[in-house]
């Protein structure tokens, strides 16, 4: 019974990464070109999102900065969910509405890209993440799902909405991880050359 559960966990999420290959492949490009032109130009990544996706974000960060699966040189990424001084200075002092966008405000320039992930595309604090990326003129990769959610309707047509066609919070961050290694991969190529990793 419990391991047929599991089986059935494996078989509808690699259901939906076949389906969403097709579909997302277009906008994770988009991604890889959007990050790219970001950090060839000295830019830097800022990505936030919450529990999971909060891992997410820093698992992305890792890898830019230090490395994916080849040598190359470091890639400016900062999670904002890590400074636990900072959070909960603004969560307590403000609202926790806002301790994306503050950050966003403090840290971000003109040509940085902010990474955005919320599987509901509901998230208020990642909402005025977006909202302040906006101000000051950076374009935002977003990861959503459930049709993107209140996110979706928000973004700009220079960003880059990668929305993945499913219900499930669990789903969707297993199809966000996927999308964040193709960019990470997709960088490292368009950098490198094509040449297959060995790690
Ligand atoms: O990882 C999970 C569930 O798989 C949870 O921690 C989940 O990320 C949290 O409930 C988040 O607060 C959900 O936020 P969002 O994806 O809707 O923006
Ligand atoms: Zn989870």
């Amino acid at each position: 019974m419990l391991e047929q559960r599991i089986q059935q966990h494996f078989i509808d999420s690699a259901d939906l990464k076949y389906q969403a290959a097709q579909t997302l492949s277009k906008p994770i490009a988009a991604a890889v070109q959007a990050v790219l032109a970001c950090v060839t130009s000295g830019g830097k990544v800022l990505a936030c999102g919450n529990g999971g996706s909060a891992a997410d974000a820093q698992h992305f960060s890792a890898e830019f900065v230090g490395r994916f699966e080849r040598e190359r040189p470091e890639l400016g990424a900062i999670a904002l969910t890590t400074d636990s001084s900072i959070l909960t200075a603004i969560a307590n002092d403000y609202d926790y509405q806002r301790v994306f966008s503050k950050q966003v405000r403090a840290l971000g320039q003109a040509g940085d890209v902010l990474l955005a992930l919320s599987t509901s595309g509901n998230s208020a604090n990642v909402m005025a993440a977006i909202e302040a990326a906006h101000e000051r003129e950076m374009s935002v990769v977003a990861l959503t799902g459930r049709g993107g959610g209140k996110i979706g309707a928000m973004l700009r047509e220079t960003d880059v909405h990668i929305c993945v066609p499913h219900e499930r919070t669990a789903r969707i961050q297993e199809v966000h991880i996927l999308a964040l290694h193709c960019i990470c991969d997709g960088v490292d190529a368009q950098l490198l050359g094509e040449q297959e990793p060995t790690t």
